[in-house]
């Protein structure tokens, strides 16, 4: 479902950046942030603040994120508002141009940060018609190009476009995860004070997989009055027993969680049969489902934004959630053994399930830095004072 208008015209004389789509739409803009070329999955973000943590959310890898607010960078970088220091998104593209940066905690304009990551950035484009497009035809897979020149070369990148093989089936969890082991200490940031600590000796001991986790969580087990040990994502069974939790949690993470079966499912499976409490945020909460005989889907558009309704089956009670994700567990095939929590009043999707019997649950979303909603802390503090 091209659009005439951006397929077929000519390359504007100011056009240093450029969006191509694998079925051969064309959209041009300016260049910003590193220059080069990048390959991913289009999606768009609703919210209206937050995009220092959305370019840093390591649950992004792959992905080229439109943000439906059209002023993105007016407020500049600093160094607090990071997600993690890995990959996340590949690129963004935005309706206006970057403007200097007007806050007092901005450390470094947008596109100079933008650049020191390594990401694409495209201005001046129609956002909104960008965003429809999305919704009506789904996702679709693209290069964002960046050349001050004006330098491209439109079948390549068409080509490009078309080879890469989509989200569908992709693996990356084990990609973005650190590779040591570390203990956790930083607590959630307050105005003023920055991030709080926590003692190492804290109980109870929560190990946390990083699948590509955002930092934030971590911040808000802390919080919850958890010592946090985070381990990578391919540790093996032995190896988190040994550190003998109280408790794991499964953090969210990018990719296919149906592509993670060679290493994450297995092991939670295993956690189940030993019952040992656990707790799953996004891929996290994706993976808990596959391993309790649940299955994942893809979504036609996704979930990402800040201001996500999602009801809590138990009472009705609707929670403004701030959500990124692509998969959804599929609610028309759950097991037995595995009861829905929370859906999702945008389109009925499935965003919290409970495996039946054993101590574990996970929530499709999740507490963003600052500022953000902070609705799904009770989910902390539920599941550290579970554990005793
Ligand atoms: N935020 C996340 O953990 C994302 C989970 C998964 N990669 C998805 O796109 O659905």
């Amino acid at each position: 479902m091209a659009d005439a208008a951006t397929s077929h015209a000519q390359q504007p004389k100011d056009a240093s950046g450029v969006l191509v789509l694998a079925d051969g739409t064309v959209i041009w803009g300016r260049g910003f942030g590193a220059i080069g070329e990048a390959v991913g999955e289009v999606c768009f973000n609703t919210a209206m603040t937050g995009y220092q943590e959305v370019m840093t959310d390591p649950s992004y890898a792959a992905q080229i994120v439109t943000f439906t607010f059209p002023h993105i960078g007016n407020v500049g970088t600093n160094e607090e508002d990071l997600e993690s220091q890995v990959e996340g998104a590949v690129g963004c593209v935005v309706r206006e141009d970057v403007t200097a940066p007007s806050n007092f905690r901005s450390r470094r304009e947008f596109s100079d940060w933008l650049k020191s990551k390594g990401k694409i950035g495209l201005s001046g484009v129609d956002t909104r018609a960008l965003t429809r497009r999305i919704r009506l035809s789904g996702a679709p897979n693209a290069v964002i190009a960046h050349s001050p020149e004006g330098n491209f070369d439109i079948p390549a990148l068409i080509k490009r476009a078309q080879a890469w093989p989509g989200l569908e089936g992709m693996d990356l969890a084990r990609v973005v995860s650190r590779e040591k082991q570390e203990g956790w200490e930083g607590g959630v940031w307050t105005l003023g004070k920055g991030y709080a600590r926590s003692p190492r000796d804290a109980r109870p001991h929560v190990v946390a997989i990083d699948y590509g986790a955002k930092d934030n969580i971590f911040r808000n087990l802390v919080k919850a009055g958890a010592q946090v040990t985070v381990v990578p994502a391919q540790t093996s069974l032995d190896r988190i027993l040994e550190l003998k939790p109280d408790g794991v949690f499964l953090s969210n993470g990018p990719g296919d969680p149906a592509a993670t079966g060679a290493y994450a499912v297995p092991t939670i499976k295993s956690l189940l049969e030993k019952d040992v409490p656990i707790f799953g945020i996004c891929l996290g909460h994706q993976m808990l489902a596959l391993a309790a005989g649940a299955r994942t889907t893809k979504m036609h558009q996704g979930h990402r934004g800040a201001n996500h309704p999602v009801q809590r089956r138990e009472d009705g009670v609707v929670e403004i959630t701030s959500m990124n994700h692509g998969f959804a567990v599929d609610n028309n095939a759950l097991p037995d053994n595995v009861e829905e929590t929370h859906v999702s009043l945008f389109d009925g999707s499935n965003c919290g399930i409970a495996v039946k019997g054993k101590r574990a649950f996970g929530v499709q979303y999740h507490p963003e830095a600052s500022p953000g909603p902070q609705d799904s802390f009770y989910l902390f503090e539920k599941f550290v004072g579970m554990l005793g």
